[in-house]
């Protein structure tokens, strides 16, 4: 029987139920057994939903309360030393996820860590924990959440099959501890293969048929190390246990990685989104029992599938392997979608045909299923719901929402010099000095400050209609004139307006811009209990009208120190998105790139003299496959200098970058040639810096002194290490200090007192060497 599965579901929650609990939680309003309780209920629902949907394979072991990688790392025993202090495991999880600083009391020690270091996972907008790994690693087995939460769905007389992350992904995405940097993780397999055997034999011995381990790792570029220690581990594990193992990889081409270890597992899941061609290679390395998942479905985009074309895909790998032996599934776990679009009533109201083109984790489930049946029963038995599904394909394939020929007309029609600025840095950098006359070491944030549960309910009730709109305007024009007080006061360089008027920096701009529509509860956890809404891009982009002048303007006419302007830059506009997949990303993104240029343009023009155009989705936007990476970097390089270079030399153009490796795409960031760069550094390793040395990168750069992701204050000594350091790899006369990304998660305590802290840090730095 062809089998409905599922890898993973949106675990947040259909109304993000898992963030608010575990936010409640971190502020004492709820106990950890009533943590518990929320989560637990969670869970059960999203069991049930996806059984009604027609799912068969029930994914358990894919709900977290901070972070699966994290999950796993605490349960195996790799535990930092910083945190083994830390007794309660919950405390302790957290801890590690997102730092911990509590006062001493009568009865306990003060306590202050910060967290450990967080990633893109891939080229998603959602961030794992890093895993530190020394060389004499001991790893234990405490509680396995796939156990706890199999034996759940088991109480609740439910089914599922277990996922777990497997050994390689997690020991090759984990990093050597501080002082260990010459060593390999992945010489730790030896070692915790048999905690890995021992988990698997308790998910059997629980009753579990199958376990889905997830290796994304597989879509990497890999070296052959790599490819032997995935041989090597399915080797051992299939050696020592009898469970069936379905090992899944996704978000792009396995191509020679997975060979090695085929022979030894009892299926594999492709991403026949990403990958389509690999189905054709993998069905010959199949033996005659092993089971091959179809990942069909996408799982990282809005838009319903074409079923005609997955059902011929399907047919294409019955005819090759039976019904027995194939499954239908998504294309990685749902968890990167929105919960069901049942909650989208503006959409439905206000375009009813873009809502027939949409399908989130729920109507995914039912895709799956329908194409399931069809594959199995034949297509007759689920006619009617092809016949809906051909029409809503057609009618966006032809529908006039989609184009607009003034837009697609520019963009085949750009001149030549508008991708480029006029003058070099030198020159430009003369202009900047004479105009701006900033100190040594100018002080500067990132953007946003504080988003205050009072910002967010006036906004709310703006959205509502219980708000006017002059009664917002006239609030957020008062939080931005407490934003520039509170940045004069402290004593910064360069200031900004503090975005209060932005729920999130793309989803804002989606709405000033022709060609994208919003959910109301297109909910997609982003790290921890954030989440993002991203905006959905369906036809060609264009600027409404300005966009940001009003409210930078009034913000530079409170103060006479600079301001500086802030967009959200093309292709991170792009990225966080839900992306058209009916026109090439290039083309999307130069559309982008013009509304934004017409915006930087009119900034100037009102006279504001530096403006940020931040793009820190360049990074998780490159292929996972390096081949793939100079026709990206070419065109998303080239769009953003399409949005900044139409201004004058005396104006600052600034970017910013964060959770990225910029290491491997240095010679493209140069490219970008933003006057000044901001750069999350404060938790990376010496690497980063070193590497602005090694090739003396031309412009200024802010690494940033400290992190964001955490309430902890750093110290001026702590940021004085940091800066330090910085100076020692940039030119004194071009670093900046600034925090690792804007303040839009921090309450105003810490932001105060951290920003008064990096402020002396300037001050100190300043007197030492001016
Ligand atoms: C820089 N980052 C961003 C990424 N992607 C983006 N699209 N945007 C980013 O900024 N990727 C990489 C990083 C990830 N970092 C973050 C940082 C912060 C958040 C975050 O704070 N998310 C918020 C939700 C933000 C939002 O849009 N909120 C709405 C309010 C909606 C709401 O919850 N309203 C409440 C009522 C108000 C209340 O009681 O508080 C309700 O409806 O119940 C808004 O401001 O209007 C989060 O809380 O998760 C995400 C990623
Ligand atoms: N200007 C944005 C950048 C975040 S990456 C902010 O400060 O939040
Ligand atoms: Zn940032």
């Amino acid at each position: 029987m062809v089998v409905a599965t599922n890898l993973g579901f949106p675990y947040v929650g259909a109304k993000r139920e898992l963030k608010k609990s575990v936010e409640a939680y971190w502020s004492g309003k709820i106990s950890s057994d009533e943590l518990k309780t929320a989560y637990q209920n969670i869970q059960k629902n999203h069991w049930i939903l996806q059984k009604e949907q027609g799912i068969k394979h029930i994914p358990s072991g894919d709900y977290t309360l901070y972070d699966r990688v994290l999950d796993t790392a605490q349960q195996f025993g790799v535990i930092p030393t910083r945190y083994q202090h830390i007794h309660d495991p919950l405390q302790q999880f957290f801890a590690m996820g997102r730092g911990l600083q509590k006062p001493a009391t009568a009865t306990t020690e003060k306590v202050d860590v910060p967290a450990q270091e967080m990633k893109k996972w891939f080229d998603t907008n959602y961030h794992f924990i890093v895993p530190e790994f020394e060389p004499n690693q001991q790893f234990t087995l405490q509680n396995p959440r796939a156990v706890e939460q199999y034996n759940t769905a088991k109480a609740l007389k439910i089914e599922t099959r277990p996922v777990i992350v497997g050994p390689v992904t997690f020991l090759h995405l984990g990093k050597a501890a501080k002082g260990f940097d010459n060593f390999d993780t992945l010489s730790l397999l030896p070692k915790v293969l048999p905690l890995y055997i021992d988990l698997l034999k308790q998910l059997e011995a629980a009753g579990a048929e199958w376990v889905q381990i997830d290796e994304p790792a597989l879509v990497l570029d890999l070296p052959d190390s790599v490819k032997a220690a995935f041989e090597e581990a399915y080797k051992t594990i299939n050696a020592a246990t009898s469970i069936n193992t379905l090992v899944a990889a996704y978000f792009g081409r396995v191509e020679a990685n997975i060979s090695g270890l085929i022979p030894h597992v009892n299926g594999v899941h492709l991403d026949l989104v990403r990958a389509p061609e690999e189905l054709d290679a993998i069905l010959p390395q199949l033996n005659n029992s092993q089971v091959l998942s179809l990942g069909l479905v996408d799982g990282r985009n809005i838009w319903i599938n074409n079923l005609a074309k997955s059902i011929e895909l399907g047919q294409k790998a019955i005819a090759a392997l039976g019904k027995e032996r194939v499954f239908v599934a998504p294309s990685c776990s749902l968890a990167h979608s929105p919960f069901s679009t049942s909650f989208e009533k503006k959409i439905a109201e206000k375009n009813p045909e873009l809502l027939s083109w949409l399908a989130f984790a729920v109507e995914k489930t039912k895709e799956i299923s329908i194409i399931a049946s069809a594959l199995e029963n034949g297509p007759e038995s689920v006619k009617e719901a092809l016949a809906a599904n051909a029409a809503a394909i057609e009618s966006r394939r032809t529908s006039a929402q989609t184009t607009n020929p003034a837009v697609r007309d520019r963009a085949i029609n750009i001149p030549v010099a508008d991708w480029k600025r006029p003058a070099g840095f030198s020159a430009r950098r003369e202009a900047q000095v004479k105009k701006l006359n900033l100190p040594l070491f100018p002080t500067t944030t990132i953007g946003s400050f504080p988003q205050t549960k009072e910002i967010r309910v006036a906004r709310q009730k703006f959205n509502k209609g219980e708000l006017s709109s002059e009664d917002y305007d006239a609030f957020i024009k008062k939080e931005m004139k407490e934003m520039v007080a509170f940045q004069e006061n402290v004593g910064l360089d360069v200031l900004v307006h503090g975005e209060p008027e932005r729920n999130d920096m793309v989803e804002h701009f989606g709405h000033l811009l022709h060609g994208y529509d919003f959910t109301e509860n297109g909910w997609v956890v982003s790290y921890g209990s954030r989440c993002v809404k991203p905006p959905v891009i369906f036809g060609d982009v264009s600027r409404r009208g300005p966009m940001t002048v009003d409210e930078t303007v009034y913000a530079q006419s409170l103060t006479k120190k600079p301001l500086k302007g802030m967009l959200t830059g093309p292709v991170t506009m792009m990225k966080w998105s839900f992306v058209r997949d009916d026109l090439p990303l290039k083309d999307v993104c130069t559309q982008i790139g013009l509304a934004l240029r017409d915006e930087v343009v009119d900034l100037e023009a009102a006279g504001i003299p530096c403006i940020q155009v931040d793009e820190p989705a360049i990074r998780e936007g490159l292929p996972i496959r390096r081949a793939d990476w100079d026709a990206y970097l070419d065109w998303s390089v080239g769009c953003f200098r399409l949005s900044t270079a139409g201004v004058r030399n005396e104006t600052q153009i600034h970017t910013h970058m964060c959770y990225s490796d910029f290491n491997d795409i240095f010679d493209a960031i140069v490219d970008l040639d933003a006057d000044v760069l901001s750069i999350e550094n404060s938790k990376s390793d010496e690497k980063l810096l070193k590497i602005f040395a090694v090739k003396k990168y031309p412009q200024e750069v802010g690494p940033g002194l400290f992190d964001i992701h955490s309430p902890r204050v750093p110290s001026v000594e702590e940021m004085s290490v940091i800066f330090d350091n910085v100076i020692k790899y940039i030119p004194k006369e071009h670093a900046w200090i600034n925090p690792d990304c804007g303040l839009k998660t921090r309450g105003w305590p810490e932001t105060e007192a951290a920003l008064a802290n990096l402020v002396e840090v300037a001050r100190q730095f300043r007197a030492k060497y001016a």
